[in-house]
């Protein structure tokens, strides 16, 4: 499966200028983005009336490619623009449509609507009477597009810098920028579409999160071989339970469950044991069979339970740290964390760990992976995988039935499941951020974090 890589802005002029660099004049690359989002508009829509929204840079260019190419298929096309074209290739685009440009404010609506105002050049909100009339005119059209980008959309941090409606189609040009991931943005349209433009992005640190490459054990396989997992619960068994039979689930070959007081009964293949005290739990660990502990879910905030996560800390084994075990490191400080480990906080967990970091949510994840030294995945509908050596992977808006108790619990079964098998803290992270948006894309609607455990098979077996 081809990984998408996601540019910045910044990066993406970069990778034009290489391009031009080896001869393709810019006008070229508009003709091709504007040749690229022609094509899928005219699928879309076909022969309906359409109206462009040009801007003044080589956004509004490609619109005024887009409007040429579709009025030669036929298409009624309409052109308005927000006064003069300004960059030497949208004036180009605009003497090449040649045909009439009414003036934005007083374009009446149509079945079908581009927003070819501004893209990745976008530097402040949009004025509120352009906003309001692009809302108006979107709202009006049975089918929308946005070029690259919908206009007011921040193209690194994906915020909005001004009201932007609901769009139907994003057009995508050359690559994916952070905004195409990241929300605000990514909830503005209903579908997404990368267009190739010969946009060299080869060496683009960030990614779309892709389905994983899985494998099924090998004929020799046994249960130590597959990997031993520990989870270490605390106060509250259920959620240690339920990332128990996660980790069971997802490919490891064994997994203990260390819980405290009165022994929990889950399924047989969970192997409960009780471990109240912090002592207990080192002894428990004191194993070099383990390839992976899963301390955090239900492990209580007291003492007992910081002793506990001590305990852990020190048995030396690859580590994934969530929830409550967040929590402590964040009054503990993050120097606790042992190099190597995966932490999976979501914002609030965050920003305990690591205060109010600057900049976009991608660089908050990977500071916070390098100042760990640990892979992060930092949750939400926008949930980011971040490596210590600078690489990132951006989640597709998924299930929003995912907000609900447990399934955080199971997110981080599947981490130290997968970190069991593969020993690789972010190929572990990626698979299981994967593995966990698809078992609830199975699961439909309405669902409960049990139920995400009884789809894992079936997403698995998908990627084998
Ligand atoms: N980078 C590339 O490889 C390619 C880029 N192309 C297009 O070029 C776009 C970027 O073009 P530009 O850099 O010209 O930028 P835009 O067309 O996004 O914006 C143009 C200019 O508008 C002004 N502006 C920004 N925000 C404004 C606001 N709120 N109100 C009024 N004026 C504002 C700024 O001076 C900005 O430079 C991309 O999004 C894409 O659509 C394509 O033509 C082909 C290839
Ligand atoms: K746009």
């Amino acid at each position: 499966m081809r990984m998408h890589a996601i540019l910045t802005a910044a990066e993406m002029r970069r990778a034009e200028q290489a391009v031009i660099a080896a001869g393709i004049p810019e006008y070229m690359l508009m003709e091709r983005a504007g040749a690229a989002a022609a094509e899928i508009i005219w699928r879309a829509g076909g022969k309906r009336d359409l109206l462009v929204l040009c801007g003044p840079g080589n956004n509004g260019g490609d619109g005024f490619v887009i409007a040429r190419l579709l009025r030669a298929r036929g298409v009624p096309v309409r052109v308005a623009a927000l006064g003069e074209s300004r960059t030497d290739s949208s004036m180009k685009a605009r003497e090449a449509w040649g045909g009439p440009v009414e003036a934005f404010l007083d374009a009446a609506p149509a079945t079908q609507i581009v927003d070819a105002l501004f893209g990745t050049g976008l530097s402040r909100g949009l004025d509120g009477a352009i906003a309001a009339k692009l809302r108006a005119l979107t709202e009006q059209a049975s089918f929308s597009y946005a070029v690259d980008l919908p206009s007011g959309v921040q193209t690194d941090r994906g915020e909005l810098l001004s009201d932007v409606p609901d769009m139907g189609v994003c057009i995508a040009l050359g690559a994916l920028k952070p905004a195409h991931m990241l929300q605000p943005a990514a909830g503005c349209w209903r579908r997404l579409v990368c267009a190739d433009i010969g946009i060299d992005a080869s060496g683009a640190k960030i990614h779309r999160l892709a389905p994983p490459q899985l494998h099924p054990p090998a004929p020799e396989a046994h249960k130590y071989s597959r990997g031993l997992v520990a989870v270490v619960g605390g106060e509250m068994a259920g959620a240690g339970l339920l990332a128990s039979q996660a980790a069971a689930r997802a490919g490891s070959g064994m997994v203990r469950h260390l819980v405290q007081g009165s022994v929990h009964l889950g399924p047989g293949a969970i192997v409960t044991q009780q471990a109240d005290k912090a002592g207990d739990v080192a002894r428990s660990l004191n194993d070099d069979r383990f390839r992976a502990i899963l301390v955090g879910p239900g492990l209580g905030r007291g003492s007992e339970a910081s002793d506990r996560l001590k305990a852990v800390l020190a048995a030396g084994h690859p580590l994934v740290l969530d929830a409550d075990a967040l929590v402590l490191l964040g009054e503990e400080g993050v120097d606790a964390i042992p190099q190597g480990s995966v932490l999976t906080p979501h914002e609030g967990e965050f920003v305990r760990l690591f205060g109010n970091l600057p900049g976009s949510k991608v660089e908050r994840a990977l500071e916070a992976a390098k100042r760990t030294r640990a892979t992060l995945i930092y949750k939400g509908s926008d949930s980011i995988v971040a490596s210590p050596d600078g690489r990132a992977v951006l989640s597709p808006p998924g299930s929003s039935w995912l907000s609900t108790a447990g399934t955080g619990d199971v997110l981080a079964g599947l981490v130290a499941a997968r970190l069991a098998v593969t020993g690789d803290g972010f190929q572990a992270a990626c698979e299981a951020l994967w593995l966990h948006g698809e078992a609830a894309r199975r699961a439909g609607a309405a669902f409960i974090a049990d139920d995400l455990l009884a789809e894992l098979p079936a997403a698995i077996a998908s990627r084998l």
